[in-house]
């Protein structure tokens, strides 16, 4: 009776903002795992594509690339994203995870919303959306490094739905978003990078986690999990362990900015009320990820949980097997700088 569903990750953000940049490195970084990836070329001459199949990872074979060309994602959802999520689905050899690249001028309200299509919903889990943005272009009192073009796009193409200027959809992909990634932050300062990060706080009241990135070079296990809360990287990890660790075998390629920790507690007694008061923890604290699995008293089967930002979600996935210890093991995910570990570990261990 295996449940465990494929995570799906969207990723947005403007024109020029660095989305295929930050592809290409997930795509180095996946330690063996499989990742389907669709994009949503709209208006781009199929670029991205022929750019992240020409990359050669192993981790996404030509076959695993997806172009989506007729429009905007959210505005043929039904049409065109939906039958390729079940084609892809249906393979034999089915993904570890889906990365879905939207066009710069989609929005990613509705695409979210497609993962509650019957067939999709007990298949796939949305593991979170990330929008990236163009800290430099934002810093310029822009959106989009050529905000004229991206402008006239959104114009000129008939196929779109939304009328929304720039403005309204760059504050849409914000709201949708559970993790922004203030990319390009070479371009700036500090004073300028911190301006940025006010911008982006004031434009939604969601609070996204956000996280500084040259060139999207970020851990695949901050911007998709990857590797983290899997069965033997939880059942080996110790109660330290630096993310620079993590991927055994891909150039090292040190990320030693950020931290991870395992925070253990035994069956939960109720698993509604303990994700309740989960929730404000991941939101009060700088944890830009949380995964793993609880065991729930009463439960046979196994819960698994992630979260990212202050998007969480939960599921059974299996029944224990009767060799597991039935315990709660959470891995949390943030800066090492900011992260702080003591009392995250205080506020979440007295939840059991
Ligand atoms: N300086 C700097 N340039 C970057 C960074 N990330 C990406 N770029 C450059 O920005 C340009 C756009 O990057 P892409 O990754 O193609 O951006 P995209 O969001 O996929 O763009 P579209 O596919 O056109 O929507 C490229 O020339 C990149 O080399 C960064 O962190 N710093």
């Amino acid at each position: 009776m295996e449940m465990q569903k494929i995570p799906a990750t969207v990723i947005t953000g403007f024109l020029g903002a660095g989305k295929t940049t930050m592809i290409r490195n997930l795509l180095s970084d996946a330690g063996g795992r499989k990742i389907a990836l669709i994009i949503n070329e709209f208006g781009d001459l199929g670029v991205d594509g022929d750019v992240l199949k020409g990359c050669g990872a192993d981790a996404c074979t030509e076959d695993d690339i997806i172009e989506l060309n007729n429009g905007c994602i959210c505005c043929t959802v039904a049409d065109d994203f939906i039958p390729t999520m079940e084609k892809l689905l249906a393979r034999e050899n089915r993904p570890d995870h889906i990365v879905i690249e939207t066009s710069g001028l989609a929005l990613p309200q509705p695409l979210v919303a497609a993962f509650n299509w019957p067939g999709i919903k007990t298949a796939v889990t949305v593991d979170g959306v990330v929008t990236v943005v163009d800290s430099a272009a934002v810093a310029a009192g822009r959106f989009a490094d050529d905000h004229d073009a991206l402008d006239a796009q959104r114009r000129e193409d008939e196929g779109l739905d939304h009328e929304s200027p720039i403005e309204e959809l760059f504050e849409d992909q914000l709201t949708a978003a559970d993790l922004v990634v203030l990319n390009k932050a070479d371009l700036l300062d500090a004073a300028q990078l911190q301006s940025v990060r006010d911008f982006v706080s004031a434009a939604t009241a969601r609070k996204p986690k956000m996280v500084e990135a040259r060139n999207g070079d970020l851990p695949a296990a901050v911007l998709l999990g990857l590797g983290v809360g899997t069965e033997n990287e939880i059942a080996l990890r110790k109660s330290h362990h630096e993310l620079e660790h993590e991927g055994e075998g891909h150039d090292a390629h040190e990320h030693d900015e950020f931290e991870s920790f395992v925070v253990e507690l035994g069956p939960l007694a109720d698993a509604n009320v303990f994700m309740e008061k989960l929730k404000p923890i991941i939101e009060r604290h700088d944890i830009l990820r949380l995964k793993g699995f609880a065991a729930v008293a009463g439960k046979p089967m196994r819960m698994v949980i992630q979260a990212v930002g202050s998007r969480i979600d939960s599921y059974f996935d299996r029944p224990w097997t009767a060799d597991e210890a039935r315990s709660t093991r959470l891995v949390v995910i943030g800066l090492h700088d900011e992260m702080d570990d003591v009392a995250i570990r205080a506020e979440i261990e007295a939840l059991g």
